[in-house]
């Protein structure tokens, strides 16, 4: 059966989590603290079809054939700052996956992305590539950063973020429709200054209370 494209991934758990998030009055802990759980949930959806091989172990009764992962064939791409929020929970459950980042900045006159920083793993074309960044606002962001990471050589991606705007999905998907996205909630539209509305603010400031 062919996926839904964006995929969001509304478990209650997530959708509470989220709540506490958007709150203004949440602290920068306790957002950083949300994000690295919401990850944990995100990751435990966007991973569902990993191939796992086959080892054999002996349990205390007799030797089988067990699944395994090839944790070094996963490549995660954070997309600085924000990105290192889902980042480190997927670490948690993936710690042999490889990382790459892309480091991106919104201007905040014309919305377009400035980079400034990227570094990805060797052999990108062998590796399922999960790119994160909690927000897809415009989509400008995540569309120049998996694009960077085409132009390296990836061929299977996926998008993880938390929150999207309808504008910013479709921008994304058209610029890249064989790229999956998943996401814990789709929001009404972006403010006139590029902000996804309702929203929870700016994530990359939430995090490392930088307002
Ligand atoms: O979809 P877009 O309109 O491009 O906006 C989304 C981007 O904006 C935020 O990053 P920001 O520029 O604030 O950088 P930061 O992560 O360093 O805070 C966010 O983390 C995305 O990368
Ligand atoms: O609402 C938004 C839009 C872009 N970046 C954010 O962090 N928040
Ligand atoms: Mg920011």
């Amino acid at each position: 059966m062919e996926h839904p494209n964006p995929v969001v991934v509304d478990h209650p758990l997530i959708r509470h989590k989220l709540t506490i998030m958007r709150e203004a009055t949440t602290t920068t802990s306790k957002f950083r603290m949300l994000l690295r759980e919401i990850s944990l949930l995100l990751a435990y959806e966007v991973l569902r079809d990993l191939e796992c091989t086959s080892i054999e172990i002996e349990t205390p009764l007799e030797r089988m054939q067990a699944p395994k992962l090839e944790g070094k064939k996963l490549c995660f791409v954070s997309i600085l700052r924000a990105g290192n929020g889902l980042l480190d929970g997927m670490l948690d459950l993936v710690p042999s996956a490889r990382v790459g980042h892309v480091g991106l900045y919104r201007d905040p006159k014309s919305l377009e992305p400035v980079e400034y920083y990227m570094k990805l793993p060797e052999h990108i074309g062998d590796r399922l590539c999960i790119a994160v960044d909690p927000m897809l606002a415009t989509g400008n962001s995540a569309a120049a950063a998996v694009q960077r990471i085409k132009d390296a050589g990836a061929t299977r991606i996926k998008f993880v973020c938390l929150l999207a705007a309808p504008e910013g999905i479709a921008t994304f998907t058209k610029a890249h429709p064989d790229v999956p996205v998943y996401t814990a909630a789709i929001d009404r539209e972006l403010n006139d200054h590029g902000y996804i509305m309702p929203g929870l603010g700016d994530a990359g400031d939430r995090m490392y209370g930088t307002k």
